[in-house]
């Protein structure tokens, strides 16, 4: 019947879990978490607690309220209720006048979630169900002590009884958050790091966890055959610690996209002998975005040019400044080619660790992320997950995404068979029926039957919000965000050609003042808009703005799969403009622009009196005469303006389309090379709805 949860009750009472679990305590029953049951006995102890007193207080101005609205609402109570059961029953006949009731002793109130049956109303309302059955059938309804009530109906049954009714929100079953249990803090104890190194390319990321790994793993592990699982965890001086084996800020970042926040702590490894590259700084701001403490691996210590200061220095202007100077950011000198330095960069991953106070509860529900997933085709599906809270235990009923199953077998790090796993473990499963992706996340249930239910609510929900075209912040209904308090920073991520511009442009961002919404800049850059960047922007739910550069193909793609806005400027002040007229909901999208199609520059021809001729190939789309085209050479746009002329072989064409060659003259532009792009582009009336 209808048994509450600890977290129900500790809802209906506005109250947290924890205070209803340590009142439970003091009761002296015994729960294990806020997902579990409540006795009704155990219950009314509790409304002596929670209710009563609540009653009391308002018992006397409900009642006056009642009184007052007693009529009034009886009647549209009386109205509501006849449609609904004139539409449930084929032979309805005209509802019956219904008498007030005289009010029961204790309940005056009752709220339900979804549904209840006549069984379970009869419980709430303290009545037999024949009471309740018969009131129906005095309405004209036949119902079974099983059967579902409609809202309406459940309201003028109640309303007979002279009782208010509440309908609580609907609990989204399929969400699984809403299966993970706050732990009590008695529960909880320290728990491995995980970490994830970072760092520009070629400055030591994959020979760092191969070291670790080799130092730390193989040579302990007698015969240990080391087995890729997407993670692995060492021990160093005697306490374990996990590392991620997809090193870089892209897969770091792109977990994150799916709401998974894996990380602890991120290595940041910058080459002694090349320090503070590009990527250098988008790993930086990729962690920072996660709020993630970086410790820095300054690496290839061992080479002639090493020059630890300068790292330090250039650093500096990221807020990453070395304790000696004054900062608080740990800087750890080694050598990963050689092995050195590793025990300390260990022994800080261990101290901040501490700091962290990183916590989990082994007897807590299971629950944790994908690290990856594959097909196999002897094993079938086949996923690394990381267990981040509880234990895991094969046989365990699981929902893993949108798919789910039961563990059938699990293999760790050094290719061994487990049966369970604690908190910050990988391990990989087999047993789903279906390949989950890398981000999701996975709860255990107790029985299989909850798990396929969820997991298949879940597919089905995933193809629902795929239909559903659900976006993330749009400079369009920027404002609508902002008005309902959903927004309270917009972050953004700034691309540019050059980085004098990118900083002007987030000078000037970062100044506009709205109501007291903040522009945040969570990432500028200079060159092409990239697929990292889209990822970070969907993470962050941030808007993207390239001035004078371009997405590339990949971050064309994953903007619109991932509904990221990109917002393409040529002009600072327009850009600026553009912003602040969406936090101000003046946002004027008469006219749009609409990219119609691009060609790639082949071959160039120089005529003396025409210019530079470009024979182009149109890649994508087409390109019409009286089109505004822009040249990007690099993902940088050089020059906007006009086609002078557009041609077939000799003949003057209105338009070419994609797979056709032609000759391009610009207007006042003949600096051409071969490689450029063409990008063909028409203003667009919108159509507002
Ligand atoms: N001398 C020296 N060379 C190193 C050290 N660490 C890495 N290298 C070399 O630097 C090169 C790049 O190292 P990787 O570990 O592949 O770098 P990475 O950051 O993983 O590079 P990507 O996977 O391309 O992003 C390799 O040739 C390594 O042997 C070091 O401590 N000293």
């Amino acid at each position: 019947m209808a048994k509450v949860r600890v977290y129900e009750y500790a809802k209906q009472q506005n109250v947290s879990s924890k205070e209803i679990i340590n009142k439970l305590k003091e009761m002296d029953v015994e729960v294990s978490n806020h997902m579990s049951t409540i006795t009704d006995q155990v219950k009314v102890k509790l409304d002596e607690i929670y209710v009563k007193p609540k009653q009391e207080a308002h018992k006397i101005e409900q009642e006056k309220a009642i009184q007052k609205n007693k009529s009034q609402s009886n009647k549209n109570r009386r109205n509501k209720g006849k449609q609904k059961v004139d539409n449930k029953q084929a032979k309805s006949q005209p509802a019956p006048k219904t008498s007030i009731a005289k009010k029961t002793e204790d309940v005056t109130m009752i709220s339900y979630a979804n549904t209840l049956t006549v069984g379970e109303l009869a419980e709430k309302l303290g009545k037999d169900a024949s009471e309740i059955i018969k009131k129906l059938m005095a309405l004209g309804v036949m119902a079974t002590k099983n059967q579902d009530l409609d809202d309406d109906t459940i309201e003028l049954i109640c309303s007979d009884f002279g009782i208010e009714v509440e309908k609580e929100e609907e609990v989204d079953e399929t969400d699984l958050n809403h299966y993970i249990e706050a732990d009590l803090e008695e529960q909880l104890i320290e728990r491995p790091p995980v970490v994830t190194i970072m760092g520009h390319v070629d400055h030591g990321k994959t020979t760092l966890l191969d070291s670790i790994r080799h130092t730390k793993v193989t040579a302990g592990e007698a015969g240990g055959i080391t087995q890729h699982i997407g993670a692995y965890q060492i021990k160093s001086n005697g306490k374990p610690i996990t590392f991620l084996d997809t090193p870089g800020h892209a897969a770091f970042t792109s977990m994150r996209s799916r709401g998974a926040q894996v990380t602890d702590i991120a290595i940041l490894v910058v080459a002694a002998d090349d320090g503070v590259m590009p990527q250098t700084v988008e790993a930086i701001n990729h962690a920072k975005a996660a709020d993630v403490p970086i410790i820095i691996a300054v690496n290839k210590m061992d080479k002639e040019g090493a020059n630890p200061d300068r790292v330090m220095q250039e650093l500096t202007e990221y807020e990453l400044i070395p304790e000696d100077w004054g900062g608080n950011t740990i800087f750890v000198q080694l050598s990963a080619l050689q092995g050195e330095g590793i025990d300390d960069l260990l022994e800080m991953i261990l101290l901040v660790a501490e700091v962290e106070e990183l916590k989990a509860n082994p007897e807590g529900r299971a629950v944790g992320t994908v690290i990856e997933a594959e097909l196999d085709k002897g094993r079938g599906s086949v996923a690394s997950l990381l267990v981040q809270n509880g234990t895991l235990r094969v046989g365990d009923p699981i929902v893993v995404g949108n798919t789910f199953g039961r563990v059938r077998a699990m293999v760790n790090d050094l290719g061994r068979r487990v049966k369970k796993v604690g908190p910050s473990t990988p391990v990989e499963i087999t047993g789903l029926n279906e390949v989950p992706q890398a981000g999701d996340r996975f709860v255990v249930f107790e029985d299989e039957k909850k798990a396929r239910q969820i997991g298949e609510a879940r597919q089905q929900k995933q193809i629902e919000v795929r239909r559903g075209d659900q976006s993330k912040v749009s400079l369009e209904d920027l404002f609508e965000q902002i008005k309902q308090g959903e927004i309270k920073d917009i972050n953004i991520i700034l691309k540019a050609d050059v980085q004098g511009s990118a900083e002007a442009l987030a000078a000037s961002l970062k100044k506009i003042d709205v109501e007291g919404v903040k522009v945040n800049i969570i990432h500028t850059g200079v060159g092409a808009i990239k697929e990292s960047d889209i990822i970070l922007a969907s993470a962050s739910n941030a808007i993207v703005i390239g001035f004078n550069v371009r997405p590339d193909n990949n971050a064309k793609k994953a903007a619109e799969s991932e509904k990221v806005d990109v917002r393409l400027h040529r002009i600072i002040y327009k850009a600026i403009e553009e912003i602040e007229a969406a936090m101000k909901g003046m946002l004027d999208p008469e006219f749009e622009e609409k990219v119609i199609g691009q060609a790639e520059v082949r071959e160039i021809f120089k005529v003396s009196k025409i210019g530079t001729i470009a024979g182009s190939y149109v890649t994508d789309g087409k390109l019409t005469r009286d089109a505004g085209v822009r040249v990007i050479r690099d993902g940088v746009v050089i020059f906007e303006g006009e086609i002078d002329t557009l041609k077939r072989f000799k003949d003057d064409v209105k338009e070419v389309a994609q797979n056709y060659e032609c000759g391009i003259t610009l207007e006042n532009f003949h600096d051409i090379k071969v490689g450029d792009v063409f990008e063909g582009f028409v203003m667009e009336e919108i159509k507002r709805s």
